[in-house]
């Protein structure tokens, strides 16, 4: 199952930048396993915002909701997510 997930990050002003340096270099690591493991097909940055666009490939909605509760940065992110089916028009036989 495809979803659009987009995550805005908002990071207290006065939130210690050593631990918040461990939470981004927690958040990297566990985004590139999920990558390296087809779940996390795709992120994109916002242009001009601490935000991402993302496309996740999951069992389920539970498993979606499981993986993003474990995110290190989960507690600072606005979280929007959106299930995704083929368009018509796409000319990709691997989308779903
Ligand atoms: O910087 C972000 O958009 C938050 C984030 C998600 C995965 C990652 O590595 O950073």
């Amino acid at each position: 199952m495809l979803f659009k997930v987009e995550m805005d990050v908002n990071i207290p002003l006065d939130y210690d930048p050593a631990r918040l340096d461990e939470l981004k270099a927690a958040e990297k690591a566990l985004s590139q396993e999920l990558q390296r493991a087809g779940k996390w097909r795709h992120i994109w940055r916002v242009a001009g915002q601490y935000a991402n666009v993302s496309i996740f490939d999951v069992e389920s909605n539970a498993e979606l909701h499981d993986l993003l509760m474990t995110l290190p940065l989960f507690p600072f992110m606005d979280i929007r997510v959106a299930p995704l089916c083929r368009h018509p028009s796409s000319i990709h036989e691997d989308d779903r």
